[in-house]
């Protein structure tokens, strides 16, 4: 069964709206979403929902592999990126790029 519901920090949730930010990068457990389903996301704080996003699509990548392309489809430079990812899955080099896009 894939997952229906993400969460995002508070802090993303301007981004996302706006379609700044396309993509969101998590890890294993995180990973299990389907292409073409109906996501509704919250904010992580409080549990707020505030929009439901299309999944298009879910694929491995390495730490090491993160660019300026994911880092522009995350609306931030590559080195604020890092520090991010670095910040919430410490010592993770396995990830997946989910990418999405507002549900209208
Ligand atoms: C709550 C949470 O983990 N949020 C994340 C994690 C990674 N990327 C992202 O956009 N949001």
């Amino acid at each position: 069964m894939s997952l229906s519901k993400m969460t995002f920090f508070e802090r993303f949730e301007a981004d996302i709206l706006s379609c700044k930010k396309t993509i969101t990068i998590r890890d294993e457990l995180e990973k299990d979403y389907a292409e073409n389903s109906l996501v509704q996301a919250s904010t992580y704080e409080d549990d707020r929902w505030f929009c439901a996003l299309l999944i298009k699509s879910v694929e491995a990548i390495c730490l090491s592999q993160l660019s300026e392309f994911h880092a522009e489809q995350e609306n931030m430079t590559l080195s604020e990126l890092q520090t991010v990812i670095q910040e919430i899955y410490p010592d993770q080099q396995h990830l997946y790029v989910i990418s999405y896009e507002l549900a209208r």
